[in-house]
């Protein structure tokens, strides 16, 4: 079912916990809202599963009108399954019969309910664990219990609110694996809300970012990372330096610029203009250039990441170090030459100059 999303807004007492936010989720989309803690991907989940109404705009599930101005349809009549950190199974059920638990309060035949239980608890890999209690199964088991409940109750979108949160960094890649199977496997559209920039990376069609209430920018998890719109996405997707440059001139797709004293090219929106401008250069853009030319910097410290150096080199003209990664260590103080491949010039130059 596709999420249709219009203008919503939500507020806490004078707290705008969303503000004007739109979004447009295709059938089947793995859809992830990314933010920090406190910027309203809760209350926008909660408000798609109708457990809280909107102040004003239009939601919509698969064409149907389902919040606007003074309409609010039950949470249970949306069609969607909701799958918290906490999981929220029924203890002392058995796997299968929570799993067919929501069938039997929809009044389903019970050769129909056997015959589903046993099938999403196949989709789930949980066949064998039918007969035990939620508290004698790990983390991600747990989880995928309330994976199969979601699909027992007919869910064509599941909302997912931080749902690997609880779970250890082992388990958690596990997981994403399975997640993004039990996508493959029901087609449900997803909507899944962390601030865990990696795992949106990992499993998202499509990322929002969010950030105060408010939607910044909404890509596919690369171009996010390549094409960030903003200072905060860029700062807030992946390790990056934002410097200042003087934009020469713009040719196709492409920005000469001036990078103290230095004149490189780098990629940059179509309506880049000449003049102020931040530039996003990803630890990956700064590389040792080969016969002594290039950038001339000076590192300042290093950082063993296991497997690999983070560097900071200071550049004369430059007032903050940029970050680079190097397969070496290498000594504060120690001189580099640095090629620049390409960079990012950011859309906002106004910000910049102002
Ligand atoms: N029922 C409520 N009453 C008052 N304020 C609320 C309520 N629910 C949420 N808020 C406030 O709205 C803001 C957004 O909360 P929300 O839970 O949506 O954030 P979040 O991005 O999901 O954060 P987290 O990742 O920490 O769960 C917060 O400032 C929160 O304190």
């Amino acid at each position: 079912m596709s999420i249709e999303i219009a203008s919503v807004t939500k507020s806490f007492g004078s707290h705008k916990a969303l503000k004007d936010v739109s979004l447009s989720i295709p059938d089947g989309t793995f859809f992830v809202v990314l933010g920090p803690s406190g910027c309203g991907k809760s209350t926008l989940l909660r408000t798609i599963a109708g457990l809280e109404p909107i102040d004003s705009g239009e939601i919509a599930l698969g064409g149907e009108t389902v919040a606007r101005d003074g309409y609010h349809l039950e949470p249970e009549r949306r069609k969607t399954g909701v799958v918290f950190q906490s999981y929220a199974l029924w203890p002392h059920m058995s796997v299968a019969a929570n799993v067919a638990f929501p069938m039997e309060t929809a009044g389903l035949k019970t050769a129909d309910i056997k015959s589903r239980t046993n099938e999403h608890l196949a989709t789930v890999e949980l066949t064998a664990f039918r007969d035990r209690k939620p508290a004698d199964l790990s983390g991600g088991q747990r989880q995928r219990v309330a994976l199969a409940r979601c699909l027992a109750q007919g869910a064509k979108t599941v909302l997912m609110d931080e749902p690997l949160a609880n779970l250890d960094p082992h388990l958690r890649g596990a997981m994403e694996e399975e997640l993004a199977a039990f996508h493959k496997a029901s087609g449900a559209t997803t909507l899944f809300i962390t601030h865990d920039q990696r795992e949106a990376m990992a499993l998202a069609d499509q990322v929002a970012v969010m950030w105060d209430g408010e939607i910044l920018q909404v890509a596919e998890p690369d171009v996010l990372y390549r094409r960030p719109t903003s200072r905060r996405v860029a700062g807030f997707i992946g390790r990056s330096s934002l410097v200042g440059v003087e934009v020469n001139h713009v040719e196709a797709g492409y920005a000469n610029v001036t990078l103290a004293a230095h004149r490189i090219d780098v990629d940059c929106p179509n309506d880049t203009r000449t003049g102020s401008a931040t530039l996003m250069l990803r630890p990956e853009h700064l590389v040792p250039s080969v016969g002594g030319h290039g950038l001339k910097a000076n590192v300042e410290r290093t950082i063993y990441r296991g497997g690999f150096w983070e560097v900071f080199v200071a550049i004369e003209g430059l007032t903050e170090p940029l970050l680079m990664t190097l397969n070496r260590p290498a000594a504060p103080g120690e001189t580099l030459f640095l090629d620049i491949l390409r960079g990012w010039i950011l859309p906002e130059q106004l910000a910049f100059s102002s």
